[in-house]
């Protein structure tokens, strides 16, 4: 379970972290000075820490300076008075995680040490290569396969990671591109200090800019303070762009500038302000054929490009799949506490047969399913969904609907099978393939363009992005913008 540190001389703010973090199941630990603090962080090494900017033997921010000494990785959070932003926006400048201004709103509190512990994790969790057997699939994220072809992956890991240029890792949906980063981030010289993610197609343009930069007090309308960006909060660490091949053209001249001196201005300032990261990059495009056509610059695509990592698709590997599968499905087990433990033969031949579109992530998302509606110790043919026994039923977006039955029909259907199967999980699973089905319908609607998408589905983009992966929806098209 993660550990959450909540350092404030306030009792009753202390009493609030531990009532709202022991019930999301977070093991809490408190403090009333900086002193205190520094024992706890040095004994129990927590994964997230949130410090009142004024404590009665130091100020917040030495204590952000002095616990760097134990980890230097650690997600910090400070939590501010309105009145003294100031020092909050200047520990985000000493690496501070983000701030929150009082009184306290207990839900953007969650949505934040939620995101700092997936930070925690990305930094954290050790990535292994190759090694499907470790002992359980949850000590850490394991890159799975040992093809020929994956082998290069990872001694292009191992030969890059220690250099400290750039690097460019291609590959399609689903092929592991984050996972790969991570694994360089994590054998380089920084892996002592801190890995940020920015998905660059995940967040609107118009924001994009002071994400990663930041901006001054009234840079823009609605820009009522100072924002520290990625950049500037990340140096001396690394910092992973996914989705690079999204990113505007008047944001990659910045970009280009960042990475020849780096240095750069925040929005709406003049200040220059020195930077010392690494970048990471990844991308699903064909970069070569958008610089030319215009969408990508060249002289940033050759600064990033310094060596660039391909990920094969899956369908171009299917000697891993054994051992992908055999991963998965203990993983499948652990979250759903099932025990299937092999896969007959005929189901095999299905799983090598299918083409694997959304790759990895199709995979582990189709494991997952057939695992939720199995009855037994062996997966057989009938518990996997019927896009892998009968693709050509269920092309992808582009295609025309399959036959006509009513919904109820459908419905009727799915739970008496369920019921069949002594299912536990109907709600759960039926509500993904609802989701599953209306956005790929939306999408298909439109052309696989996702902005009118969202709005016709009435959701984020981020939204509609986090659900496209979580649901290994599998998309022919995607036409972003
Ligand atoms: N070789 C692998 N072994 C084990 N798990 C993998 C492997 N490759 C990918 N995965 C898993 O598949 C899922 C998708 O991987 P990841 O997010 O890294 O893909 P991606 O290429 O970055 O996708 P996208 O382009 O859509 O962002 C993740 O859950 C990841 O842990």
């Amino acid at each position: 379970m993660p550990t959450l540190i909540a350092v404030d001389d306030e009792p009753s703010d202390l009493e609030l972290f531990r009532h709202t973090f022991e019930k999301q199941g977070l093991t809490v630990l408190t403090a009333k000075t900086a002193a205190d603090a520094l024992k706890l962080v040095a004994e129990h090494k927590p994964d997230v820490a949130v410090f009142d900017v004024m404590l009665p033997d130091k100020s917040g921010i030495q204590l952000l300076d002095e616990v760097k000494r134990y980890d230097t990785r650690l997600p910090v959070i400070f939590v501010t008075a309105g009145g003294t932003s100031a020092t909050a926006i200047d520990a985000m400048r000493h690496g501070a995680f983000d701030y929150l201004l009082k009184p306290l709103n207990l839900k953007q509190v969650r949505e934040l040490v939620d995101r700092a512990l997936e930070v925690r994790r990305l930094m954290n969790e050790p990535i292994t290569m190759g090694d499907a057997q470790q002992p359980t699939p949850d000590d850490g994220d394991t890159l799975v396969g040992r093809s020929e072809e994956m082998q290069d992956v990872y001694k292009a890991i191992g030969r890059v990671a220690p250099k400290n240029v750039n690097v460019l890792i291609r590959g399609e949906s689903g092929t592991g591109k984050e996972l790969v980063a991570r694994a360089v981030y994590q054998f380089s010289d920084r892996a002592e200090q801190p890995f940020l993610a920015v998905n660059c197609a995940a967040i609107p343009e118009s924001l994009l800019e002071s994400e990663l930069f930041g901006h001054e007090k009234g840079a823009f309308t609605g820009a009522d303070r100072r924002r520290i960006g990625k950049f500037e909060q990340c140096s001396g660490g690394t910092i992973f762009l996914d989705e690079i091949g999204d990113m505007p053209l008047a944001l990659q001249s910045k970009m280009l500038r960042l990475l020849q001196n780096q240095q750069f201005e925040r929005v709406g300032g003049n200040t220059t302000i020195k930077t010392d990261v690494r970048i990471i990059t990844a991308t699903h495009r064909d970069l070569e054929k958008m610089a030319e056509d215009g969408k990508f610059r060249w002289d940033l695509y050759y600064r990033l490009n310094v060596y660039s990592i391909e990920i094969p698709p899956l369908r171009d590997r299917h000697d891993d799949l054994p051992e992908l599968i055999d991963y998965f499905l203990r993983r499948a087990n652990r979250e759903l506490d099932k025990e299937v433990l092999t896969v007959d033969e005929a189901t095999m031949e299905l799983l090598k047969a299918y083409s694997w579109p959304g790759n990895i992530r199709e995979l582990q998302s189709i494991l997952k399913q057939a695992v939720l509606a199995s009855s037994g110790p062996v997966l057989l043919e009938h518990f996997l969904p019927d896009i892998v026994c009968e693709p050509e039923q269920h092309p992808h977006i582009n295609a025309k609907p399959s036959s006509p039955q009513s919904l109820s029909d459908v419905w009727d259907r799915f739970v008496s099978e369920r019921l069949e199967a002594d299912s536990t999980a109907i709600y759960k699973e039926g509500i993904e393939i609802a989701e599953r089905e209306i956005i790929s319908r939306v999408l298909r609607h439109t052309d696989g363009n996702q902005v009118r998408a969202t709005r016709l589905l009435g959701i984020t983009r981020s939204t509609l992005r986090s659900k496209i992966s979580q649901l290994g929806i599998t998309i022919d098209t995607v036409v972003e913008t």
